[in-house]
């Protein structure tokens, strides 16, 4: 007997049918995101679950008896609430690996944004705005030769670093929960306190998951360390910045600009600070979102779903249950 599974999220056709050879499957496959009601109610034969963005918790498990899997399609899985999947015994899994290029290129994408004052300029063209004899006001600031300090030096981190020191000439800074003398060797960056490289650094990444230890990691002291000319970036999760503090630091001019992908509420209520605010980029948490990207998400999403329910353990387990996968 072939497994039961939901597909919570639309997936490429024929990224379906691989599930379907392996799988029965039932889906839901509108544009909108699913209603919370309707989850519940397709999980409860599911053994596997395939998802995006949706919060797995104790009600959710509690509605599915029967689920062995949950497959999110993205690397990050705060959704998850790993306690709650221990207890009843059921794997996640993620799509590490796949998007750590893609995600690179979006952060140099906000830092240049930023530097350089791409959108903001972008819609002074376009408002006929420009003029001869403009000068000192459209200029911005350079990247290369830099510093670039990178908070979390993971997959992604080591990516942006490696833009940063062979495309840009910068001097990287890293701070992460464990040093990295292998990345540094390979690439000649260099690990620091957090202190040191919020003072030192010209811009900030910020690549952390999203952890109870990581829950506004940044905030008024970090924002107070920083240069007065300091591009803060985020592309972690809304929830690694004290948001009101962010806004403080901007509206203050105690740091120069911000280039941001992710925000505490998505998406972003239009009458929010942030977006009064000249000297901040924002996309709308876009950091994987290529055609190609996606595509490779969900095609490792739809493997690891199938592996993990056979019990094969070359799929992505997230780190916290892959004891799990081997009991
Ligand atoms: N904006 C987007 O669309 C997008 C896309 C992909 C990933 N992300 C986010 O980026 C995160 C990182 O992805 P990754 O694949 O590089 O993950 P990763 O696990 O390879 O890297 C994360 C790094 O952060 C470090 N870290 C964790 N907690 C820390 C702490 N408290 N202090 C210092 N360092 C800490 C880890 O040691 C690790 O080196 C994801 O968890 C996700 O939240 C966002």
């Amino acid at each position: 007997m072939k497994p039961n599974v939901f597909i919570a999220n639309p997936i490429p056709a024929d990224i379906e049918a691989y599930i379907g050879q392996h799988c029965q499957y039932r889906k839901w496959d509108r544009s909108e995101p699913i209603p919370r009601g309707k989850l519940l109610e397709e999980v409860r034969d599911a053994e596997g679950l395939l998802l995006h963005g949706l919060k797995v918790d104790e009600e959710l498990l509690a509605h599915a008896p029967h689920l062995r899997v949950i497959s999110t399609i993205s690397v990050g899985y705060n959704n998850f609430d790993i306690g709650a999947m221990r207890k009843r015994k059921v794997l996640g899994t993620h799509t590490p690996y796949v998007l750590d290029d893609t995600v690179a290129d979006l952060v140099f994408a906000l830092i240049l944004s930023s530097a350089r004052r791409i959108a903001e300029l972008d819609r002074y063209v376009k408002e006929g705005k420009w003029k001869k004899g403009d000068n000192e006001n459209l200029f911005g600031i350079d990247v290369h030769h830099r510093t670039l300090g990178i908070i979390g030096m993971g997959r992604i981190g080591e990516k942006v670093a490696k833009r940063a020191k062979l495309g840009f000439d910068m001097e990287v800074l890293y701070y992460n929960r464990r040093q990295k003398p292998e990345i540094e060797e390979r690439l000649g960056v260099t690990y620091v306190s957090l202190e040191t490289l919020l003072r030192q650094s010209d811009f900030i990444v910020l690549l952390t998951p999203l952890t109870p230890q990581t829950v506004q990691l940044i905030g008024d002291d970090q924002f107070q360390l920083m240069k007065e000319e300091a591009i803060f970036i985020n592309a972690s999760r809304g929830q690694t910045v004290d948001e009101q503090a962010l806004v403080r630091a901007l509206q203050s001019g105690r740091i120069r600009g911000a280039g941001l992908d992710v925000f505490q509420q998505e998406p972003i209520p239009p009458d929010h600070p942030l977006l009064a605010l000249p000297n901040v980029v924002t996309v709308p948490h876009i950091g994987s979102a290529t055609h190609q990207t996606r595509r490779d998400m969900a095609r490792v999403a739809a493997e690891n779903l199938v592996k993990a329910l056979q019990g094969d353990s070359s799929c992505y387990v997230v780190p916290e249950l892959k004891d799990l996968i081997l009991s």
